[in-house]
């Protein structure tokens, strides 16, 4: 049976985001994941996790101004200074929360800016990150993610992320396999998994049309957990889901799909 980590940013959103854990915890998650910690010092969320016996396994480095639409700032050229504070703040909180795996959001191209010069900026600094994470046993990860939700982010297709990570070599460098974003984006879902299990080292999960729990839509959860199991697949898989009608109520997927 694959090994669900909660994502705290869109399970149990009706409580505070330290209430979460618990609520987590008691619904049977062993581990949980969430975007960001840098709002909360890192001691309350390690208490937290602590006192409910989870393991966190995955939050992102800072993405800049989020509020105003930011997405990560890896390919932006005027922002080293900022993405390397970035990369540092992810690595303490790593460090203090005991995470093996960071995911470092590419950004958005900028206007005007050359797709190129996009790409050359965002495998430099992928390079520094993951040379600064690997002393640490750090691994750093990068998503392609769906240009329907996210117009003009860097990285919308598996093949781009994979290029990526070949040209960047770094072995803790790995790519966070989103099957819904993957899905709306070019489908190929069990091919894709199965050619390339050994660069994967996160998957997260959610159907599609609407970004639901599993069996709500048209992927075929049943098959791919199978598979990942079949693959010998021994990550954690997120689920990054907007429960359809609360998330209790909306976790009986996990006995009926595996
Ligand atoms: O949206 C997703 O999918 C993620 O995994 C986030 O980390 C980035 O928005
Ligand atoms: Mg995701």
């Amino acid at each position: 049976m694959p090994k669900f980590a909660a994502n705290l940013s869109m399970l149990f959103t009706d409580l505070p985001f330290l209430d979460r854990f618990g609520a987590a915890r008691a619904a049977g998650f062993k581990a949980v994941e969430f975007l960001f910690p840098y709002a909360w010092p890192a001691e309350q969320i390690a208490a937290q996790l602590r006192a409910h016996g989870l393991r966190l396994v995955l939050f992102n480095l800072p993405p800049g101004d989020w509020d105003a639409g930011e997405r990560g700032m890896a390919c932006h050229p005027d922002r080293g200074d900022e993405f390397r504070a970035s990369v540092a703040a992810a690595r303490d909180y790593a460090l203090a929360l005991n995470v093996k795996q960071v995911h470092c959001m590419a950004g958005k191209i900028p206007p005007g800016l050359a797709p190129e010069t996009a790409h050359a900026t965002c495998l430099a600094n992928l390079r520094y990150a993951a040379d600064l994470l690997a002393p640490h046993g750090i691994n750093l990860l990068i998503e392609p993610i769906n240009h329907f939700d996210m117009p003009g982010y860097l990285l919308g297709r598996s093949a781009e992320a994979l290029a990526v990570i070949a040209a960047a070599g770094r072995p803790n460098l790995l790519l966070q396999y989103d099957v819904y974003h993957m899905q709306r984006m070019e489908g190929e879902l069990s091919n894709t998994i199965r050619a390339n299990l050994a660069r994967i080292g996160h998957v997260q999960i959610a159907d599609t049309p609407g970004r639901h729990e599993p069996g709500t839509g048209e992927i075929n959860y049943r098959h791919l957990f199978a598979l990942l199991d079949e693959l010998g697949y021994d990550g954690w898989i997120g689920c990054e889901y907007h429960p359809a009608a609360g998330t209790l109520s909306g976790l009986g997927w996990i006995t009926e799909l595996n």
